[in-house]
């Protein structure tokens, strides 16, 4: 799958406004995500802690929850960003979430907090740069729904 230059743009700028709504006064680790659906529509994100901290939901999750439970469930690109000077990559959990809605070749662009649109590619001293991988890169060999597809007659 292929991700445009305006796309690619618009979802950076969305997962650094995703970021701006995280709730997270446990852990003070914003993590703003940002999908682009089939028809070009963007999703954001952001991760929301609990006091019983495992109740907290991740960015990509929440992006990923409020697209499916609107009824969009084809995704072109995500882009996942925090406040850290490196590349963040999802968590195992968030991994095989995006594994079930989205296809193993779409683009997942891991953006750095110090990354900025005037040097897309990163500056010359190396900082600022994407790391673009795939849903198949962050989870080889994965389990997914139609590995429950099973022979007639299995059962
Ligand atoms: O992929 C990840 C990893 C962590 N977090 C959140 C969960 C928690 O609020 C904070 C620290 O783990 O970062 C995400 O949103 N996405
Ligand atoms: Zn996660």
């Amino acid at each position: 799958m292929s991700l445009t230059p305006h796309d690619r743009a618009r979802i950076i700028q969305s997962a650094f406004q995703a970021r701006e709504s995280a709730y997270c006064p446990y852990s003070n680790f914003r993590v703003g995500a940002a999908l682009i659906s089939a028809s070009g529509e963007i999703i954001k994100g952001a991760n929301v802690e609990n006091a019983s901290y495992g109740g907290t939901i991740c960015a990509e999750r929440t992006a990923l929850v409020k697209a499916v439970s609107e009824g969009t469930k084809s995704f072109a690109a995500l882009a996942v960003t925090t406040d850290v000077k490196a590349p963040i990559s999802p968590c195992g959990i968030c991994r095989q979430f995006i594994r079930e809605f989205c296809p193993l070749d779409m683009p997942i662009l891991l953006v750095p907090a110090d990354y900025t649109d005037e040097f897309p590619d990163g500056r010359e001293d190396g900082s600022g740069k994407i790391i673009q991988t795939t849903v198949e890169g962050l989870l080889p060999l994965s389990f997914g729904p139609g590995d429950l597809e099973l022979p007639r007659g299995a059962q």
